[in-house]
């Protein structure tokens, strides 16, 4: 039998796990308002997973992921990346953390529009350290023959393969994946998890997928569902669904 993939409060960092988390806490004081965004939260995610945050609008999701790769900090807790503690490094090593192992993909592509294809992605192979030719990454999306046109010349699934090339074209052992297909209808969608997919199967990246879409949760082996800046339940998959076979 297969054991959970994601677990709760994990002792220390165990062998093949890739983050853990101990009593994370995310509170976020703006004048008198004060959100407590995420409270104390426990994870271990295994290295080379496929995982899908779920929950309601608010729930802290997008703070998680955000701290997970490095773009923002935690009120309290402790975040390992393997052996490395994040929440203990400087605000220059947090950034080479982030520019050495993560991979963003967000709801909006942010693709540079006076850049090609190809050139949005170089302007991440350029400052790589082991990256892949831009092609090969465009290729890995299904896009290596629409290399050369602009992103006003791309549909928004295309525009979005994109940004997932220009993601993974690092080689980065982390892709984190918010909303990737928030802006987009099902078939086009799709075609974006297959990229996802993909980079997942062929780089063996650890990948962490936020979505509101409970059909997508189908193609993760965990899937962690948070709810008021917490983890609600862990579930488990021991069947997960290809990309192509998902619908919503
Ligand atoms: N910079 C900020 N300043 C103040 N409050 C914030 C900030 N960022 C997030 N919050 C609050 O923290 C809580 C969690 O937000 P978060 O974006 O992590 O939720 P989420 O689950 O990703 O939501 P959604 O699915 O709508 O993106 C929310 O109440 C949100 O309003």
């Amino acid at each position: 039998m297969l054991s959970p993939a994601v677990v709760q409060s994990a002792p220390a960092t165990p062998e093949g796990t890739v983050f853990r988390a101990e009593a994370l806490g995310k509170v976020y004081q703006t004048g008198e308002t004060r959100v407590e965004a995420l409270r104390g939260v426990d994870l271990a995610i295994p290295a080379g997973e496929m995982i899908v945050l779920l929950g309601p609008s608010g729930s802290g999701k997008s703070t998680l992921l955000n701290i997970i790769g490095g773009l923002d900090r935690p009120s309290s807790g402790r975040l390992f990346y393997h052996d490395t503690e994040l929440t203990a490094l400087g605000d220059r090593a947090l950034t080479r953390y982030r520019r050495d192992n993560v991979g963003f993909v967000f709801q909006f592509y942010n693709l540079i529009p006076s850049l090609t294809a190809q050139e949005n992605v170089r302007l991440v192979t350029d400052i790589a350290a082991d990256p892949m030719p831009p092609e090969e990454a465009l290729a890995l999306v299904g896009l290596a023959e629409r290399r050369d046109h602009y992103p006003a010349q791309l549909s928004g699934g295309e525009q979005q393969r994109v940004a997932v090339a220009r993601a993974i074209a690092k080689r980065p052992g982390v892709l984190l994946c918010d909303e990737p297909t928030g802006a987009l209808d099902s078939i086009t969608g799709v075609r974006v998890l297959e990229a996802l997919a993909r980079a997942h199967d062929e780089l063996g990246a650890t990948v962490i997928v936020i979505t509101h879409n409970v059909g997508i949760a189908a193609m993760a082996r965990s899937v962690i569902h948070f709810r008021d800046g917490a983890i609600a339940r862990l579930e488990t998959n021991d069947n997960p669904v290809q990309a192509q076979d998902i619908h919503w």
